[in-house]
């Protein structure tokens, strides 16, 4: 067994550096929020994630996982960083990788392995982590081991594809991929490959999460069409993927998370051949604008009205707001130039959106304005659907046919029985 230092305490590095202490290595815990650090020792996992908690609570009571104020010497580093989307300058933001490279760096020995786990345009292990373990005087191949392993999990369901997905591991040269594998053989059950390098491991992680993104696209490009000829496009793509080569995901309000609606940009940071990868993003982005759409067939002007969003986590059952759809179909709303100008009064324009309320029973963040399902929906004129969390299915019409002042329901999900509520006396639209 050996010592291994997991940098970033988040999604991927504490599930991560608890499956590495439950399998009896010695893992040190570092993250550089003290706030998260805290919380930890005392056994509070500081997100929603389904096991985790009493998984990192084992972990902490064998004291084989150990939350340290600072970068201890380790046989293994794993990095598992934010590496944001800076929307101005249109690339990677890997100023969290450099800084975490620093710090390794100040420890690094001879025969150590560094693994970058964090999703990173292709060729920065190699061109930007490297050089900066380097300022070691230690040389990455030769001295040390430098590899990257991109991180697949679904979060929902983390723990057991931590165990269960196959690996793909990119080393600078195989000295490095190889010590990488002995890390991941101690608990992966699925297929650990080796990548011709660091890059190819980089780009093939990409290329997965961009392959996703854009069957979802052409998944909403079908709800809209099929909206525009009277068709159901859940059921017609049910239909169509009984096909034995056709697959093709679901439509929804719009592809949130850390991961999806930043990681094709990153395949344009070395390439301007971005071309149905950046329209496939656009179509995604897209998606509250078409909400807006139908709101507006069904209620006409916003103005004046009220929308009650239930759902802004960017998925079912997680509690993740990142790159939330429901809370960009907010803001899109609040804008006042969604407005339909004043007809009449020749004057300046001085109508605003909408009021929109928001209830999501997953999310805990006091900085949004989060109702109870009754407040939200209260006095509302109609609904959105913007996330399939478990609750939604069971929402009773009738209860929300009394509250509300309107009769309109957007299920952006497919979260509800659309006959059912249209018996409640609801007019029901569905992406
Ligand atoms: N969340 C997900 O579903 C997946 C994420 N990834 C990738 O994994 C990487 C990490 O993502 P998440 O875990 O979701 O991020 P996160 O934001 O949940 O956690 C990152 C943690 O790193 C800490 N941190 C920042 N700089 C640090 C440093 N220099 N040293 C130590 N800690 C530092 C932050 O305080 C934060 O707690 C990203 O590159 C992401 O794209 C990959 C697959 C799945
Ligand atoms: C290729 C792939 O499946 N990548 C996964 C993805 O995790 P993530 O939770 O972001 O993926 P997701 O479940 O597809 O959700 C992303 C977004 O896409 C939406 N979504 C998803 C599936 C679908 O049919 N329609 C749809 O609109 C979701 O509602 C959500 O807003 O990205 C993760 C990552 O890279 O961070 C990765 O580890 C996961 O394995």
């Amino acid at each position: 067994m050996s010592t291994v230092c997991v940098h970033g305490m988040g999604y991927i590095g504490l599930p991560t550096a608890t499956m590495l202490a439950n399998y009896d290595h010695r893992v040190f815990g570092y993250d550089t929020d003290a706030e998260v650090r805290s919380k930890l020792r005392n056994g509070n996992v500081h997100f929603e994630e389904p096991g985790l908690r009493a998984f990192v609570t084992q972990a902490l009571e064998s004291e084989q996982l150990e939350i340290t104020d600072e970068v201890l010497p380790a046989k293994y580093h794993v990095i598992c960083v934010p590496t944001p989307f800076d929307e101005e300058s249109k690339e990677a933001d890997l100023a969290y990788v450099r800084s975490a490279g620093r710090a390794v760096a100040e420890h690094l020995r001879r025969g150590d392995t560094v693994i970058l786990e964090s999703t990173v345009p292709p060729g920065t292990t190699e061109g930007v982590l490297g050089p900066i373990l380097e300022e070691s005087s230690l040389s990455a191949g030769d001295d040390f081991s430098l590899v990257h392993c991109p991180e697949t999990v679904l979060p929902g369901n983390i723990i057991t594809e931590l165990r269960e997905n196959n690996r793909i591991v990119g080393g600078v040269n195989a000295v490095s991929a190889e010590s990488a594998v002995r890390l991941y053989e101690s608990f992966v059950d699925g297929d650990i490959r080796t990548a011709t390098d660091a890059t190819v491991a980089e780009f093939v992680k990409l290329i997965q999460n961009t392959f996703r993104d854009v069957n979802i696209a052409l998944a909403n490009e079908i709800a809209m069409l099929a909206d525009d000829y009277g068709v159901d496009a859940r059921g017609a793509i049910d239909l169509a993927n009984s096909h034995p080569r056709v697959d093709i995901l679901q439509p929804g309000p719009g592809v949130g998370g850390h991961c999806l609606p930043i990681d094709p940009w990153f395949l344009g940071d070395g390439s301007d051949r971005l071309d149905l990868i950046s329209t496939a993003r656009r179509i995604n982005d897209g998606m509250p604008g078409y909400i807006i759409e139908l709101l507006r067939d069904e209620l006409g002007d916003l103005r004046g009205r009220t929308i009650a969003i239930l759902g802004v986590a960017y998925k079912g059952d997680v509690g993740d707001t990142r790159m939330s759809p429901g809370l960009a179909l907010a803001t899109q709303l609040q804008r006042a130039d969604i407005a339909q100008p004043a007809a009449t009064d020749g004057g300046a324009e001085t109508a605003s959106g909408p009021a929109v309320t928001i209830h999501d029973p997953h999310v805990a963040d006091s900085t949004l304005n989060l109702s109870d399902l009754k407040t939200a929906t209260t006095g509302a004129d109609a609904i959105v659907i913007a996330t399939d969390h478990d609750e939604f299915e069971s929402l009773d019409p009738d209860d929300l046919r009394a509250w509300m002042a309107g009769d309109v329901v957007i299920d952006a999900k497919g979260a509800l029985s659309a006959s059912a509520w249209q018996r409640s006396g609801f007019t029901v639209r569905c992406i």
